[in-house]
């Protein structure tokens, strides 16, 4: 079996409940002090989107698991939003908290906070609604396809977002290098692409589900950006503290990176 398929088959075992419990729900998921990693990776998409700069027709999350915390500074930017994941458990639990099912994960903590940094004075329930409304699709999704989304995108998207995907669906740095040359097939040439993703982790749990991560320092991720033809419009770090490593992976840092797809290759 190929490195790729068994990146595959282990997410078979990926379970999106405990995911979120892992990673999105207190103790970890601390919103008192600005300087917690979840203020700082919100804080991050606002003052991106904040600039004015990234907007246009249509914006494609790549990998969205089943999260939707990365996409709420972006409805006042774009017509149309797409989501898209390679698990059809995680399409599923995106779909239930698009239409507001009963039992969905509660993502008012993050709504609300987003709302705070934006200082626009607007309720979270206005952007919850804002945000349900301008998620038009869900799409499955293979960044190791040369076509990640097959036929099932005709127009290139004007921005791009991504966290925690491609070095969590890579077995190693080249198809790192390769899944985001895939995915910059699917942006406009002078589109934006704002990536969140993990510095030096090689594992997380998800249930019963260990997954391999492949381990990129800043300079990787720099340096497979520069390869791939994008100028590199912000870079940011932030170390996660001992206190937030309870076992669930061993991550050592996160990175924020505003990228933008040169006009000429
Ligand atoms: C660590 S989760 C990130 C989820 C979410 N974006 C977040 O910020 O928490 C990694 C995601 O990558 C997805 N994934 C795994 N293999 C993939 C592939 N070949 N193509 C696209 N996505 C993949 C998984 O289904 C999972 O939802
Ligand atoms: O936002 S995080 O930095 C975060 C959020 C998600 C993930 C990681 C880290 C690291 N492992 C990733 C596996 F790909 C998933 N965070 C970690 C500390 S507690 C709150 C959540």
């Amino acid at each position: 079996m190929s490195s790729l398929a068994a990146v595959g088959e282990n997410y078979q075992k990926f379970n999106p409940r405990a995911y979120l419990q892992n990673n999105y729900m207190p103790p970890r998921a601390d919103f008192s002090s600005d300087d917690f990693v979840v203020p700082w990776k919100l804080r991050c998409l606002a003052e991106a989107f904040g600039t004015g700069e990234i907007h246009g027709q249509t914006l494609i999350d790549i990998g969205s698991g089943p999260t939707i915390y990365q996409l709420l500074s972006s409805p006042d930017h774009f017509e149309e939003i797409i989501m898209t994941d390679f698990l059809e458990v995680n399409r599923d639990v995106l779909r239930g908290w698009l239409q507001a099912e009963p039992g969905s994960f509660d993502w008012s903590p993050y709504i609300k906070h987003a709302c705070t940094l934006e200082g626009k004075g607007e309720h979270w329930k206005d952007k919850e609604r804002k945000l349900r409304d301008k998620v038009k699709r869900v799409l499955p999704i293979d960044i190791h396809q040369l076509k990640p989304l097959g036929s099932a995108l005709t127009e290139p998207a004007d921005a791009l977002i991504s966290t925690f995907c491609l070095e969590a669906a890579s077995p190693n740095y080249e198809s790192f290098q390769k899944a985001l040359e895939n995915v910059t097939t699917l942006l406009k040439l002078g589109g934006h692409f704002l990536m969140i993703g993990a510095l030096e982790e090689s594992f997380y749990l998800a249930g019963e589900a260990k997954l391999l991560v492949v381990p990129v320092t800043e300079e990787d991720v720099k340096g497979a950006f520069t390869r791939c033809g994008y100028k590199i419009q912000d870079f940011r770090t932030y170390v996660m503290p001992s206190s937030l490593k309870i076992g669930v992976d061993d991550v050592r840092g996160i990175f924020f990176v505003h990228a933008q797809k040169k006009m000429q290759t």
